[in-house]
This record gives C-alpha cells, sequence and structure tokens, in this order.
C-alpha cells in the first residue's frame, strides 16, 4: 500500500533531522526515513564525541605543558573518563531515543529502514516491514557520506578501524598506524598519542591536510612529530596482512607494525542503491548536483555530505534551512559557499575560511597574501609552550577584498571568526586595517597579517 504525504526525507543525520523536523513543525506531513540513528554520524560517531576526545587529549597536553610554565604535574592518562563521557553524555550508549522523540515532538512519523527512490515522487522503505509513500510536495536525499576504503590488498582481509570502532574504542592500543592525513586522521592520530598509544601516520599526498594551506600541513606535521607521532607522506601502501597478534602495513620506507589500522582516507556518498536512476541521476557520481536553493529534479532536494558542497555539520544545517524555505514556498536567499569555514580541531587548531592562496589563483584572483606567526605575536609570546600558529590572509589585491584567510594555533578556530565574517561581507583590507584589536588576544595577529599584506592593502576608494 502507498501512502501519500507532504514530504519524505531520506536519510536523518544533522541535514535531514533539520529539514525534516523544520517542516513538520511548519505543518507538513513528513516522514523520516532512518537506517541507523536518528541524528547521522555527526552526534554518534563524529564532531560531538570526537571534540569530546580532543578536549580530553588536549586536558593532558596543557597538563604536561605545567612544568615549562607553572611548576609540576604528574599526568596519568585515563580512557575511562572519556569513554564514560561518549557513552553517557554524547550518544547515550549509542541509542537515539531522545533524537526521535524530538522529531515526534514536532509533528514527524519516523520511519526506520532503509529509503530507496523508486518513482519520481515515490520512496520504498525497507525494514522490519515494507512501506511505500507518495511524496506531494518533496522528496529529500540526505543520505550523508560512508568511508571510502582505499583497495590496498589485504585491507579488507583485517578487522581495520573506520571513525566508528575509533571512537567506540574500549581502550587505547599500544600502537596505532593512521592510514590518511586529513581532519579525521589527524584529530584521532593526536588524540591516541596524547593518551599513549604509539601512533604512525601515512599520508598519499606530499603534505598533510592536503586541502588546506601548505603551511598548515607542515605546522601540524612539526607539531605531530614533536609528540612522537611518526608522520610519513608520498606514503605508498601496497599490502596490509596479519603479524604477531597485530597488523602490519607495508609501505615504501619500510612496513609499520600496528595493533590497530584507521582507515581516515575520505568519505564518499553511495548512491547506487538509492535509486536515483529513477530521477534521472547517475548512480555511480560522487555526489548528488543540486542547484543553490538545494533542488536537484522536479519535487526533489538534497542536502547535507551528499551534495559534495562541504562535508560538514555547519554546510547540511545551512542547505537544511534553504531547502525548507524552498519547500514551503518563501522566499530564500541561494546558498552561497564564498566564505565556508571549516576546522580542524588538533592542537594548534586549524581554522579557515574561503579559498587557500593556490584556489585563489587557480580562479584568476590576482592573490596578495600576508602571513604573520602566532608565537612571534605578544599573545603567542606570553602564550609560550604551546603557541605554535599562523595567521594567513589571502587579498584579492584587484578589489582589496578578503577571499580566504587561515588561522592557525590556539584558538584557531575560535580566531577563525573574526575573518569569516570578513570574508562572508567581503571586507575590504582597508577597513579591516581601520578595526582595533584587543590587547593582548590571538586575534590581534589578524592585524600583524594584514600589516604584511604586499601594498597598503586598502580598496580603492578606502580612505
Ligand atoms: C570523525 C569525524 C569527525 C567529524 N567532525 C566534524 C566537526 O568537528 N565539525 C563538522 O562540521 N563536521 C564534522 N564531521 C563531518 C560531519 O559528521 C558530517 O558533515 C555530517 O554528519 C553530515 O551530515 P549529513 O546529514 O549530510 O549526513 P550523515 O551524518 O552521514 O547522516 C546521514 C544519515 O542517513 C542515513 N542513511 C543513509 N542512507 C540511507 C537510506 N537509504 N535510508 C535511510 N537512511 C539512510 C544514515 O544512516 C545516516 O544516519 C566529522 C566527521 C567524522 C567522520
Ligand atoms: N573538524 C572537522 O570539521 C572534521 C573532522 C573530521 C572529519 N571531517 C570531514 O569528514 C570528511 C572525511 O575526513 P577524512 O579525513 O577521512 O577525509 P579527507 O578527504 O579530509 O582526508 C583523507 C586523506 O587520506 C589520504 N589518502 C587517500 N587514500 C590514501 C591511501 N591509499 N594511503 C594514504 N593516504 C590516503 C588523502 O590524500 C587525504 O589526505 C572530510 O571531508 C572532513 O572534512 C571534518
Amino acid at each position: 500500500m502507498v501512502e501519500s504525504v507532504d514530504v519524505v526525507v531520506i536519510g536523518m543525520g544533522p541535514g535531514g533531522e533539520a529539514l525534516a523536523g523544520e517542516l513538520a513543525e511548519a505543518g507538513l506531513s513528513v516522514v523520516g526515513v532512518e537506517a541507523g540513528l536518528v541524528g547521522g554520524e555527526c552526534p554518534y560517531w563524529g564532531c560531538v564525541p570526537s571534540k569530546m576526545m580532543v578536549r580530553a587529549a588536549d586536558a593532558l597536553a596543557e597538563a604536561r605543558r605545567v612544568p615549562a610554565l607553572a611548576g609540576g604535574a604528574d599526568v596519568r592518562p585515563d580512557w575511562a573518563p572519556v569513554t564514560r563521557r561518549i557513552r553517557d553524555e554524547a550518544t547515550s550508549g549509542w541509542d537515539d531515543k531522545a533524537a526521535a522523540d524530538r522529531f515526534v515532538a514536532k509533528g514527524g512519523r519516523l520511519v526506520r529502514g532503509r529509503g530507496r527512490i523508486t518513482g519520481a515522487d515515490t520512496v520504498g522503505v525497507t525494514g522490519d516491514r515494507e512501506y511505500g509513500f507518495k511524496a506531494r510536495r518533496a522528496i529529500v536525499v540526505a543520505t550523508g557520506t560512508t568511508p571510502s576504503v582505499p583497495p590496498i590488498p589485504g585491507l579488507a582481509d583485517i578487522p581495520y578501524w573506520t571513525n566508528h570502532e575509533a571512537i567506540e574504542a574500549a581502550e587505547v592500543p599500544e600502537s596505532l598506524c593512521v592510514i590518511g592525513g586529513g581532519a579525521v586522521g589527524l584529530e584521532l592520530a593526536q588524540v591516541y598519542a596524547r593518551f599513549g598509544a604509539r601512533v604512525t601516520v601515512l599520508e598519499a599526498a606530499d603534505r598533510l591536510l592536503g586541502t588546506e594551506e601548505p603551511e598548515a600541513g607542515l605546522l601540524l606535521a612539526g607539531v605531530l612529530e614533536e609528540e612522537g607521532v611518526t608522520v610519513r607522506t608520498n606514503a605508498r601502501i601496497d599490502r596490509v596482512h596479519r603479524y604477531d597478534g597485530g597488523f602490519a602495513v607495508n609501505a615504501d620506507r619500510g612496513p609499520v607494525r600496528a595493533r590497530r589500522v584507521l582507515v581516515a582516507t575520505g568519505r564518499r556518498a553511495r548512491l547506487r542503491d538509492l535509486g536515483v536512476g529513477e530521477i534521472g541521476l547517475d548512480p555511480d557520481a560522487r555526489a548528488v548536483e543540486v542547484d543553490d536553493r538545494m533542488r536537484v529534479a522536479p519535487g526533489v532536494w538534497a542536502v547535507g555530505d551528499v551534495t559534495g558542497k562541504g562535508p560538514f555539520t555547519h554546510v547540511a544545517i545551512y542547505q537544511a534551512g534553504i531547502a525548507a524555505a524552498d519547500i514551503l514556498g518563501r522566499e530564500v536567499e541561494g546558498a552561497r559557499y564564498h566564505a565556508l569555514p571549516r576546522v580542524t580541531f588538533t592542537d594548534p587548531e586549524i581554522g579557515a575560511v574561503g579559498l587557500t592562496e593556490a584556489q585563489a589563483r587557480r580562479k584568476g584572483v590576482n592573490a596578495r597574501v600576508g602571513t604573520t606567526r602566532v608565537p612571534s605575536s605578544t599573545r603567542g609570546w606570553i602564550h609560550g609552550t604551546g603557541n605554535d600558529g599562523f595567521v594567513k590572509l589571502v587579498e584579492d589585491a584587484d578589489t582589496g577584498v578578503l577571499v580566504g584567510a587561515t588561522s592557525a594555533g590556539p584558538c584557531g578556530g575560535e580566531v577563525l571568526g573574526a575573518l569569516a565574517v570578513a570574508v562572508h561581507a567581503g571586507v575590504p583590507t582597508g577597513r579591516l586595517r581601520s578595526m582595533i584589536y584587543a590587547y593582548p588576544t590571538f586575534h590581534r595577529a589578524i592585524s600583524e597579517a594584514l600589516d604584511a599584506l604586499d601594498g597598503s592593502g586598502r580598496a580603492p576608494g578606502e580612505p
């Protein structure tokens, strides 16, 4: 039997949950289909528990800095409070009852199972029982991504970790080989190393955090090495196999032997099982193409990681707001990604917004950059140990407008706030120069980076 409803949302991660909740509150009949946990990756295996781990690991690192600043500290890492907080405070034991109840309280109907598009306006769900829905107003694809596992010989035959196992781990392994030096790999590598694991990071590219400024990857490689993590870039892995109760990852420059192997080599959307061919999409595409209102096809919208516009919770929620307004027939400004912020929560944090220098040049921007090091800023110098970082600005020299920035360092993600406002609003660097920066804050380094921009940095017409 096919039931008629206004909207069917497939996938109730941060994007789907926000969108489905808003539409239900607006009075539409909304079915949210979820194959796993309502809330998706972010609250159970992503942002929230990983940042609890980072918080704990940072506390250890700060305590280890006490001798340089304030006397003595006896630091004895214990993983138990971390697992307890993740189980009890973050995930309720990986139980989504609270999130499911929240959606139902907004007037939504939750259907547990795997959704599949079966026609231009119909969705089938396979779970404990079969459902069929006809969506009068909208189908929304919000199915996120899953880990992309490289076809390394032997890898599929071992019980490797993805972010799920790394977040759920009851113990810290004696040693950990992390394949992939992106955000997942680096945040978790530093956490596990600070809790005592011997960690090696194998990154195929020539630097860590390859999508950000090269200075960021270099900075993190140096900091991690100083903390005892082995970092190998340009790594070629040819085989993985069991070895002495653990595993051996055979790479150029020698094998890495470790108790656990974490695969953190990116994520990808899986469209084949979703029936997207029914609405004329390529089932093998890496993402669902959307316009600036998240429209995919007549009566179909998509939000979140599946759109390939930026794999972050804040992007999923931003897109959900736009799609909800569009579905409700309200006027809404289309999505713009020119000031997309992202933060890698390593210590130092790497905050970035807009274009990197290389991206700006590739887009034909006449890029002018200004960089300052945090240790040479007043606050960085006062901070002392743990003060690594930099602020880098990318200005369009033709317009005098800031088009990108990176703030790496202690509180790098918070310093980013000011830079994100500037890039979002297209503030000319001349205007930023005339601002008063509180002394001695970390964000005051922005004014030093402005001084480092070649020329005046003033926009045409600016005083
Ligand atoms: C370790 C880690 C740390 C992260 N840290 C951060 C961070 O600090 N900040 C940040 O902004 N982002 C972070 N992210 C990224 C963030 O988790 C994602 O961008 C976000 O979860 C994407 O939301 P989404 O709604 O698009 O998809 P998802 O969260 O992936 O949710 C999709 C949901 O759809 C369901 N689903 C899939 N297919 C179907 C189907 N056919 N039928 C029914 N249900 C289906 C899935 O079960 C899932 O619940 C992190 C990711 C990881 C892995
Ligand atoms: N703080 C945050 O906002 C946060 C934290 C974690 C994850 N995320 C998001 O989740 C997504 C997934 O993160 P991720 O780190 O898995 O992906 P990623 O794409 O950011 O990084 C994957 C890394 O693995 C490397 N790699 C790929 N194949 C390899 C191989 N065979 N051998 C060695 N290295 C290989 C890539 O060169 C790349 O550097 C990202 O897009 C990220 O932005 C965000």
